[in-house]
């Protein structure tokens, strides 16, 4: 228990005595405690943003970003912009210091920013020391179990060893046809509504159908079960996950607010017992996902169990198969990957190839370069599906897809907290300190791409491999370090998968000149209302 804890405590035990002693009502006492919390509370916040902040923190001598009001701090740009918004103007505005770190406040809390390149690697060559805070994790667990992304320290460190083979080079291989089927169901869909109205063209909404075909994909990779959410979007999955991760676009004025502010200063535990329709919904959903995987665990157990002659097909089959036959047992483990891969690994290709496809509306001639270098291609392989290594050799598409990474990181920012005091440089970081890691600020950096880092150009990256960045930490797409993203390649090869198949039979174009759809605020990029216009080939 912390100090002001304690402090609070004591206050409310000294006013309830007080008022008992003075023959006061229950009413009379209740209401005093309401209003010593209040005052508590005020007192707490005053002293944190005034005093604290400014006088006592061992981080009070690093800069912060210009025009930071007391109180609210940087909240007010936070809450109404997308986050990767002012991240990327406070890392222009805001003096490099020789620790490489700087300092925003969000009301009351204050956050360290890394900002040099050197800063970064601090914090994400030592995931253990910088972890997860408690409340991301939490809420994490809530709804995921220890899987990956919520397991911290020797824990995290067992299930990398085992689950990084299962997503290596040549499960990518046996991949590609299950990928390549999907992308072809979803050329067809696309195909369908441009010709609706007897013509070839028309104006799609690309991210309802990319969320689809993404999920079909990790359906079939993961569980071997074809979800068919493109064909039929009213499927019982998809209407989960959009439960679970419900679109700002269906949301009313209120629910956006609240969905943006309420995780931000309520513990996961309290939020996820709130009686609001979202949190309701998003209950039910997880509910359902987590029945139908646990059924797709126990029969995939045995149809593993029935294979005596170790077959590799049958243990190779897809990823559930491939974690049940690496010799996890334990039921609730393999149930907690099983959702954090379902759940981390269609949303981000999917708000990534949404786009990608927008990119290639605004850019018709990176559109005809990559049509070029795909029909070239194509008329090698006679029409047919690629392979792995001949997707891999087309190399205006690699270096297409980086600079989409590069420029629309699904996830603006990540959240990390000093688990132990720690000296950078001359910096003491103090326990507990919150640290804020933005992929898409350092994506963006000048100093380590440029002085054209907002620019979107693909040249960049046929100049050099690197792309011309001048650290190996100038790229967060995929995090770094022992916590890299595991489904990097998984997700790179599929966005190619997808790209070659539409971009071969349709051409994209802007569905309004100049138009730019808007992001959505949070935690992830999710572009809302992305529209192009598509034309049949
Ligand atoms: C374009 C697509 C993707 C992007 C941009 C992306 C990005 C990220 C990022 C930034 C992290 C680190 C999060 C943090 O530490 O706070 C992460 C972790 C993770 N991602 Fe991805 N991801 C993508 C696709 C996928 C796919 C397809 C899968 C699985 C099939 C996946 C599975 C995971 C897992 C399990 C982790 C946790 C890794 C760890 O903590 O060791 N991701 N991803």
């Amino acid at each position: 228990m912390g100090v002001q804890s304690l402090l609070a405590l004591a206050v409310a035990i000294g006013v309830t005595s007080y008022l008992k002693l003075h023959g006061a009502s229950y009413t009379a006492i209740l209401l005093g405690l309401l209003v010593s919390t209040v005052a508590q509370l005020a007192i707490s916040l005053a002293f944190s943003s005034l005093i604290y902040r400014w006088f006592i923190s061992p981080t009070k001598s690093l800069p912060h970003p210009r025009d930071t009001p007391f109180i609210l701090g940087n909240l007010i740009p936070f809450l109404s912009e997308p986050w990767g918004f002012p991240l990327v103007r406070w890392q222009r505005t805001v003096p490099t210091t020789t620790s490489g770190f700087y300092r925003v406040f969000l009301g009351p809390f204050d956050y360290l920013i890394p900002k040099s390149s050197q800063a970064v690697t601090t914090v994400m060559t030592q995931p253990y020391l910088f972890h997860k805070p408690a409340a991301v994790r939490d809420g994490l667990v809530e709804s995921l179990g220890v899987g990956l992304v919520a397991a911290e320290g020797s824990v995290h460190k067992r299930q990398k060893k085992l689950l990084t083979p299962i997503f290596g080079m040549s499960r990518n291989r046996r991949l590609v046809p299950q990928m390549w089927a999907k992308a072809l169901i979803l050329a067809d869909k696309m195909q369908e509504l441009v010709t609706k109205f007897d013509g070839n063209s028309d104006i799609l909404f690309m991210h309802p159908l990319t969320m689809a075909a993404t999920l079909d994909v990790i359906g079939v990779t993961t569980l071997g079960v074809d979800f068919d959410s493109v064909t039929r979007p009213d499927q019982p999955i998809l209407k989960a996950y959009q439960r679970v991760f419900p679109s700002f676009e269906n949301q009313s004025a209120t629910e956006k607010f609240f969905g943006a502010t309420l995780p931000a200063i309520i513990s996961p535990h309290l939020l996820f017992k709130l009686p609001l329709k979202p949190i309701q919904e998003f209950h039910q959903g997880m509910t359902f996902l987590q029945d139908f995987c646990l059924a797709q665990i126990r029969q995939k157990k045995q149809e593993i169990e029935d294979d005596k002659n170790d077959n590799i097909d049958v243990r190779e089959k897809d990823i559930l198969s491939a974690i049940i036959a690496s010799g996890l047992e334990d039921e609730s483990e393999i149930l907690s990957h099983i959702l954090t891969i379902l759940a981390a690994g269609h949303e981000s290709t999917a708000i990534t190839l949404a786009w990608a496809i927008f990119k290639l509306a605004q850019h018709p001639n990176v559109q005809a370069k990559l049509r070029a270098e795909l029909q070239a291609a194509t008329r090698k392989t006679e029409g047919k599906e690629m392979s792995l290594d001949e997707i891999n050799s087309l190399t205006y598409l690699r270096c297409f897809l980086m600079e989409v990474f590069r420029l629309y990181p699904a996830f603006p920012a990540m959240m990390r907290e000093a688990g132990n005091g720690t000296l950078v440089g001359d910096l003491h970081i103090p326990k507990g300190k919150q640290i804020m890691v933005s992929p898409y600020a350092v994506n963006r950096s000048q100093e380590l791409w440029g002085d054209d880092a907002d620019e979107f150009r693909v040249e960049r990256w046929e100049e050099s491999y690197s792309g011309g960045a001048k650290s190996s930490q100038a790229f967060l797409t995929f995090s770094s370090g022992p916590r890299i993203c595991i489904g990097k390649d998984f997700a790179t090869l599929s966005l190619k998968v997808f790209l070659v198949v539409l971009v071969s039979r349709f051409r994209f174009e802007e569905a309004i000149p100049g138009w730019h759809p808007i992001i959505q605020k949070g935690t992830s990029l999710k572009p809302q209302g992305l529209k192009v216009k598509v034309t049949l080939l």
